[in-house]
């Protein structure tokens, strides 16, 4: 479970579990000490002033402890805090009798006078914004070009939601402990942190059977084993066959990138459902990429009856209105799975409750009551069908997407800077890869197509959502600037590649 991610409360609970079980507190905050100096040796080794930021709590007290080893391995250090050793209290108090001296009072501090900060001010017991003089010295140290190591987390940022609550420190590099937790993966925290490290204090991971983590970041370690490559599959149908609706003679380059991604992505066969409208068109531009025509309803459920058409993707470029809800209703009657995207989901806007019951319906007849349904909602999108979760902005993004996820009885993967894909039964994984060039026309088209592949393959439901959003971002990371979707699908060579490396 090492892409569980820990709340800031379940990380005091897995401090609190490792303490009971026999570790003094001290001893986790002097190896926390010692990780934090490890990484600065990697990171800093030429950084002779070092500047500790210590504040009122423990995570101060970590900064403290690491002044303490980094004076003794001979590096100028200064602590300035924000209260002095005598008012702190608990491992804290025991680390600054352990420095030294008492070290300055932080207005004190001046950035330009050191050539690293160790941001040792709040980490998970910040409660409130940074206000006053802590405010302002964060915004002078974030002005000035000194790096700095933050200790835990960015000094303002939530490692819950990963907001900034007023202001935070922009980190060069964050050590954390044990778990990694959502703000480190979450915006702006994401963009806070620099580059994360987890360090191991010797928190046993089996304290993680009693805590019961239910957020992860969305690494392969999660679903790998669900994907198949022709090597594990006899022959084409063992990927399964994906289906992808298309939209009329003017909308169909959405479709065709999701096929095209589909195939890509790994299943066995792909056919686009093209009303006669859109035939010709389709027809010029599909090679491997099979095409069927189909203008009703009637006609969709006749060829689902086919169940080696295993996974089906409606909405991109196909129209919103009453079309799209039939066609949603028809899939999720059958054996296939849905993959609901753009003008489908809005097609729902008045009604989001009936696509609820039709998906619950569609789960409960289903092995294990497995969602059959993967909504792929940009946050306008998840707007119109849960206008109240999306209203509630003060929730983290794994929360408001589980909510929604056990509303629909679907899995919710909700798209973003940080994408979130969540399940009924409460997991949430939040994606990992990605650059701001996906912010382009087509690239959630892809993405469908993507989730439709891992679908065919024969992957349980939130896992295909998972493997897909880490694809459809590692694809996007190797391609690098200038992409536009087009691009995607023939990036996937080699982001298999990259996962069968390992
Ligand atoms: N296993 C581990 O992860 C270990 C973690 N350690 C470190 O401990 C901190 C958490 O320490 P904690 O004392 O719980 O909290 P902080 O140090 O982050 O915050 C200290 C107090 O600051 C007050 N507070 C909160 N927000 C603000 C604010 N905006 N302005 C001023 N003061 C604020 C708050 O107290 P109040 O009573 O004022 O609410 C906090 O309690 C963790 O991050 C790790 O770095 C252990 O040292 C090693 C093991
Ligand atoms: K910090």
């Amino acid at each position: 479970m090492s892409a569980a991610l820990l709340t800031p409360a379940e990380m005091a609970r897995a401090d609190a579990l490792t303490i009971a079980a026999g570790t003094p507190g001290i001893l986790l905050m002097e190896r926390a000490a010692a990780a934090i100096v490890e990484a600065i040796e990697a990171a800093f080794p030429d950084a002779v002033r070092v500047a500790c930021l210590a504040g009122p709590g423990n995570n101060g007290g970590d900064a403290w402890a690491a002044a303490a080893i980094l004076q003794r391995r001979g590096r100028a250090v200064a602590v300035f805090r924000l209260q002095p050793p005598e008012k702190l209290s608990g491992d804290a108090a025991i680390a600054a009798q352990a420095f030294g001296n008492e070290g300055a009072p932080l207005a004190a501090f001046r950035p330009e006078a050191f050539d690293l900060v160790v941001d040792g001010l709040f980490g998970a017991g910040l409660s409130r914004a940074l206000e006053g003089e802590v405010a302002g010295m964060v915004d002078r140290l974030n002005a000035d070009p000194v790096p700095v190591l933050s200790i835990d987390l960015p000094s303002g940022i939530s490692g819950l939601t990963g907001e900034r609550l007023g202001m935070a420190v922009t980190a060069t590099a964050t050590v954390t402990f044990f778990r990694a937790k959502p703000g480190h993966w979450l915006e702006p925290g994401r963009s806070h942190c620099g580059s994360v490290t987890v360090a191991d204090i010797g928190i046993a991971p089996v304290v993680l059977d009693a805590i019961g983590p239910r957020t992860f970041a969305n690494e392969p370690a999660l679903w790998r084993d669900q994907l198949r490559t022709p090597a594990d599959a006899g022959h084409k149908y063992d990927r399964g066959h994906a289906v992808v609706v298309s939209g009329g003679a003017a909308q169909t380059g959405a479709a065709r990138l999701a096929a095209t991604a589909a195939l890509r992505g790994g299943a066995g066969l792909v056919t686009v459902l093209s009303p006669s409208s859109a035939v010709l068109v389709n027809a010029t531009h599909l090679t491997a990429v099979m095409l069927k025509r189909c203008d009703d309803r009637a006609t969709l459920t006749e060829l689902l009856g086919d169940r080696r058409l295993n996974a089906l993707v409606l909405g991109p470029g196909f129209g919103v209105g009453a079309q799209a809800r039939d066609y949603a209703e028809a899939v999720l009657a059958s054996e296939a799975r849905l993959v609901l995207d753009a003008d489908g989901i809005t097609s729902f806007a008045e009604d989001p409750a009936a696509l609820f019951a039709l998906a619950a319906q569609a789960a409960d007849r289903r092995t294990k009551g497995e969602a059959a349904m993967v909504l792929t909602p940009h946050a306008g999108e998840f707007k119109r069908l849960f206008p109240d979760l999306a209203a509630a902005d003060a929730m983290a993004k794994p929360e408001t997407a589980r909510q929604a996820a056990a509303r629909a009885r679907s899995i919710v993967l909700l798209k973003g800077r940080d994408t979130v894909i969540a399940a009924p039964d409460g997991r949430a994984a939040i994606n990992t890869t990605g650059t701001p060039w996906l912010a382009t026309a087509g690239s959630g088209d892809v993405l469908s197509g993507l989730v439709a592949a891992a679908l065919a393959q024969g992957a349980a439901t939130f896992e295909a959502a998972c493997a897909a959003v880490w694809m459809h971002g590692k694809a996007a990371e190797m391609f690098g600037p200038g992409l536009i979707a087009e691009d995607l699908p023939a990036m996937l060579p080699k982001v298999f590649a990259r996962l069968a490396a390992g």
